[in-house]
């Protein structure tokens, strides 16, 4: 049973040569994707890409609910979020990875919990990103030589457009990163006293600057920086403790009413 599981963002729609595909029903849905089995330097891995094999899923139509639950079905305990990003600080630059640790949520409409009722929870989002594995990941990619960011506060907007000048301008005030996918992600994994990480790779400056940002820009930075998740990836998970020490799972503990 796989404890790590990656969830892949736009450009990264594999990790490995899967052993095994699986299938997966959840009470909300499919998945974006059959969930890949494989190895990452010798460990188990479990792997969706987030926008689909093909990148036929808008980052508001991403079944997240259906992909934190199937990854949780399977025994994954950690997750590895990897996310195209756009910067919002002249000192964040495109090839930049970032190890987010905070979120503002500016999405609109999307399922966020798995506690509809009669059960009711309220999960503390206070630290939403797993310590232990943010220290593992902003170290090794040091480590590598990547310039790496250990903080970073994301944006979330609901998309899939992207944002105004005016917009950019006012998440500037508070944010460092931009995207459209890491809520309710993170939420969801929490819900579930799953781990979860942000690997950020930034690919453009929005459209504060004076180019503004389009799709095509994204995955064509994202490629050139593909590298450097799959090198982050590749030494960091095997650095994974396989007992959990971060205390993610204790968010449950005073969540119900
Ligand atoms: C392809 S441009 C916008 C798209 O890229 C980011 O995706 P992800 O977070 O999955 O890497 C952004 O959030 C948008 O969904
Ligand atoms: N500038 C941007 N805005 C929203 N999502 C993004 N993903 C990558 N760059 C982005």
């Amino acid at each position: 049973m796989p404890k790590i599981g990656i969830i892949g963002g736009s450009g990264v729609y594999g990790v490995f040569e899967p052993k095994e595909t699986i299938k997966v029903h959840t009470p909300y849905g499919r998945p974006s994707a059959p969930v890949e089995i494989g190895e990452v330097e010798g460990v188990e891995v479990a792997f969706i890409p987030r926008h689909g094999k093909n990148h036929e899923f808008p980052p508001h139509e991403v079944p997240y609910r259906a992909n934190i639950w199937a990854l949780h079905e399977l025994g994954v305990e950690r997750v590895i979020g990897i996310t195209a990003v756009g910067s919002l600080r002249e000192e964040y630059k495109p090839g930049d990875i970032v190890i987010t640790d905070q979120f503002i949520d500016f999405t609109k409409k999307r399922e966020y919990t798995f506690y509809n009722g009669p059960r009711v929870a309220h999960i503390s989002m206070a630290d939403p990103f797993c310590p232990e594995m943010r220290k593992i990941f902003y170290e090794t990619a040091k480590e590598l030589n990547f310039e790496v960011h250990e903080k970073g506060t994301y944006v979330c907007i609901e998309g899939p457009r992207f944002s105004t000048r005016a917009e950019s301008a006012m998440f500037r005030q508070f944010a460092h990163i931009i995207g459209m996918t890491l809520v309710p992600e993170v939420v969801l994994a929490r819900e579930l006293g799953m781990c979860y990480v942000n690997i950020a790779t930034i690919t453009d400056y929005d459209v504060w600057a004076d180019k503004p940002v389009d799709a095509q820009e994204v995955l064509r930075v994202m490629k050139e920086n593909n590298y450097k998740v799959q090198e982050i990836l590749k030494k960091g998970i095997p650095r994974i403790p396989e007992e959990r020490k971060c205390g993610c799972a204790d968010v449950l503990k005073n969540a119900f009413v």
